[in-house]
């Protein structure tokens, strides 16, 4: 009986198809005589024109990118699809779980604290499934030799750890967490027995703790000269396991743990995180019997709970959709966000709207972390069918103990009971050397992509989606996996940057969604990989909209229809239309108004800050200016600043590159506001230029922050006065030279 019922549901939610098509009907409607009138107008007889030319025609690109992205992100609202697994269903017999490699990454010990790390590392150790069939591997860009030793600490604070969580079926499993909150689960009979082991791991924990902190502090001073600096070092690839799966003083196996820092040097890119999980995809073939499936990590990610690997093997057990999918995503949520969350450091849209979009149809885009992925399909290839040598040579490179590992019937020697690390531990340096890709297809068709700082979308679109497979978007009510998200502004903006810049790369390449997608995926998934690939070009009509009306209502020069011309209400309606749709999503997925409020904000931020130098650095790199560089997000928290956060006040400790537009756009609209407002009770006219008003006003409120932070606020988080002068003059500069050019 058991067998019959299904391991998982898809539903369709038919209220919210209806909703979004018929708003999709109505706002093409609208946005189809907005272009007519902007048209009409080219096709004026020059002489008979009321508005110069190059204003208007700045503005309708404006318009015409922003109908753009309306029209690609209705693939998100097309076909939504929500899922449930029922893993209490799935067999009972370990046996036939396939294995799982657990691949965790760090690059950087100073940004990402060794006890965090190492949390995550335990917390992946913890998981709920078979030991013998998990496999933890921790891949250290930075070759600090205090992830190492951090390490060895962990796995003898997991020999009882481990077993505690199994005895009393502990469901937070990252002990950091597990010992700052109040979870208390214990048999019933047994609470002062639980009570009593639970002091003892917390004290364990506690040295555990003292140990990784005190040998960081030492590690500091003798790694002012160390690898980490240059950025260079050797491979070193350590099992921090060694005389096998041992159990524990309780009968309780431990997963394989093991240490992997590749070698890096400077006459080599490295790639970043691709080529660090592209190594691992490699060494990890030999140690295990080629495990079928991967977990992949952000080292700040822990697992939240232990039933994630159950959750996603609901669809490995399910013969009729299994073989064609390539990965089940869980959403990434954060630990770190306070209620009001200023920055959408949630990135809250992504996770709860969109992606349940796109697994309607072709599944959500991988997601950097929290994915358990086939192996098969990042290899690109069956290791079903008979595989030419050369051809496979030519593509994974030249280690004979590799390409065996690619057949199906290969079996690890780890198995056999001899010592593992002899045998393999050679070969194993050889794949996890910088020169072992040379002539090879790693990054280019094999594994995780090279390219795009977004590694995970380009890989996701190019190599899964492209080739023919899908993936499913889990997302429980118990979030499985909670990481470090940016609280403050700086981080936001350079992380911001670094995706604009990823995502601006794929789309001026030839992997373009719209032109690469459309033979190989549906054109809704192309539309919605377009929608993301394009998220950069954002800047363009948010740095139009917040200077050319302004310039021109300084200059008298209307840009849209009066108030008593019915045209007026075309773009009243476009207006409102989008802002209550975005509401609507907002609210329906537990929002409120101030959430969409944040929402609307950090995107026009963003929008004229990041994405604009992201789509800058994408250009530069493509024509080869500039190199792409990958700068850790910080996962180490700044007090004052976390507590701004938590306050929702805005922290403008950043870069003069990133408060200029954001400085000069908000002064020239409080100048262009006023002084229209000032126009209006002069002269009396207040319908031709109202439009303009009201979008300086719509900026100016949504700008509030930024407007305190230069002239309300005199902590240290606020606007430098010297940078408020400074850019009213540019902002001065930059109306004059305007109004002559209008003028011609
Ligand atoms: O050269 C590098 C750089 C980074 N990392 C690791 O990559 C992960 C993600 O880096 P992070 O600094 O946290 O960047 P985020 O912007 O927060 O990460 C998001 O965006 C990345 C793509 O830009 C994805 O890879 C991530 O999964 C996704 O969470 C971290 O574990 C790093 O240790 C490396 O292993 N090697
Ligand atoms: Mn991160």
């Amino acid at each position: 009986m058991e067998n019959s019922l299904p391991l998982h549901l898809c539903q369709v939610h038919k209220f919210s198809i209806i909703i979004n098509r018929t708003y999709a009907f109505l706002h093409c409607i609208a946005i189809a005589f907005l272009i007519y009138y902007r048209a009409s107008f080219l096709c004026q007889q020059p002489k008979t024109r009321t508005t110069p030319l190059l204003p208007w025609l700045l503005v309708f690109a404006g318009e015409l990118v922003l109908s753009f992205m309306w029209l690609v992100g209705q693939a998100y609202r097309w076909r939504p699809v929500y899922r449930t697994v029922f893993p209490e269903r799935l067999p009972k017999d370990d046996n036939k779980f396939p294995a799982i490699d657990v691949f965790i990454c760090t690059a950087d010990p100073k940004k990402e604290p060794t006890v965090e790390v190492m949390n995550t590392v335990l917390s992946a150790m913890a998981l709920d499934y078979p030991p013998e069939k998990l496999h933890v591997y921790l891949s250290d860009d930075g070759g600090a030799s205090i992830t190492l030793t951090g390490m060895k600490e962990a796995f003898k604070f997991a020999r009882s750890w481990l077993p505690f969580c199994k005895k009393y079926g502990i469901k937070t499993i990252c002990p950091k967490v597990y010992f700052s909150s109040s979870e208390y689960q214990y048999a019933d009979s047994g609470r002062a027995e639980f009570m009593e082991e639970k002091q003892k791991i917390k004290e364990k924990y506690e040295v555990f703790k003292d140990r990784v902190l005190r040998a960081t502090e030492k590690g500091q001073a003798e790694d002012k000269n160390a690898r980490i600096s240059t950025g260079a070092h050797p491979s070193l690839i350590e099992v921090i396991n060694e005389k096998g799966n041992e159990a524990t003083e309780e009968q309780v196996k431990m997963p394989l743990l093991v240490y992997v820092s590749r070698e890096k040097r400077p006459s080599h890119s490295h790639h970043f995180k691709a080529g660090s999980l592209n190594v691992l995809v490699r060494a990890t073939s030999l140690v295990n019997i080629n495990s079928p499936y991967m977990l992949v990590l952000d080292c700040d990610m822990y697992c939240n709970d232990p039933t994630s690997a159950r959750q996603a093997m609901c669809f490995h057990f399910d013969p009729k959709i299994s073989p064609s999918i390539a990965f089940v995503q869980f959403p990434q949520t954060f630990h770190n966000l306070s209620k009001n969350d200023i920055y959408d450091s949630e990135i809250r849209s992504i996770f709860r709207i969109l992606w349940y979009g796109l697994d309607g149809l072709k599944g959500p885009v991988l997601s950097g972390t929290n994915f358990y992925i086939k192996r098969e399909a990042l290899y690109g290839i069956s290791s079903q069918k008979g595989l030419d040598l050369i051809e496979l040579k030519n593509s994974f490179g030249q280690s004979n103990e590799f390409l065996k590992s690619l057949r199906a019937d290969h079996k690890s020697s780890i198995d056999d009971g001899s010592d593992s690390s002899s045998k393999l531990l050679p070969e194993t340096k050889v794949l996890a050397s910088c020169a072992y890709e040379d002539n090879s297809k790693w990054g280019e068709e094999a594994s995780f992509m090279y390219h795009s700082l977004v590694e995970d979308y380009f890989t996701g679109f190019k190599s899964l989606h492209c080739k023919g497979w899908k993936s499913v978007y889990l997302n429980p009510s118990r979030p499985q996996f909670l990481g470090t998200s940016t609280t403050n502004l700086n981080d936001l903006l350079t992380q911001g940057t670094r995706w604009g810049a990823g995502l601006a790369e794929v789309l001026i390449s030839k992997f373009s969604p719209l032109i690469y997608g459309p033979p190989r995926v549906s054109l809704l998934a192309s539309m919605g990989y377009a929608e993301l690939a394009s998220f950069p070009i954002y800047f363009f009509p948010l740095w139009c909209f917040a200077t050319i009306p302004q310039l021109c209502l300084l200059n008298g020069i209307p840009l849209f229809p009066e108030v008593s011309d019915s045209k007026f209400y075309i773009f009243l309606f476009i207006f409102l239309s989008s802002l209550s749709k975005h509401l609507y999503e907002v609210l329906k997925t537990g929002g409120s108004i101030r959430i969409w409020r944040n929402e609307q904000r950090i995107w026009m931020i963003k929008g004229v800050t990041c994405y604009f130098y992201g789509t800058l650095n994408a250009i530069m790199s493509k024509l080869g200016l500039s190199e792409a560089s990958f700068v850790p997000t910080n996962k180490a928290n700044d007090d004052e600043q976390a507590k701004r956060y938590l306050m929702g006040i805005f922290d403008f400790q950043t870069s003069t590159m990133f408060l200029a537009p954001l400085v000069t756009l908000t002064i020239l609209n409080i100048v262009a506001f006023f002084w229209g407002v000032l126009r209006m009770i002069i002269t009396g006219d207040w319908e031709k230029m109202f439009a303009q008003v009201l979008l300086s006003f719509y900026i100016l409120i949504m700008g509030y922050a930024i407007i305190e932070g230069m002239f309300v606020r005199k902590d240290t988080g606020r606007i430098p006065p010297s940078m408020t002068i400074l850019f009213a003059i540019l902002s001065v500069i930059f109306l004059s030279l305007g109004s002559i050019v209008l003028m011609y």
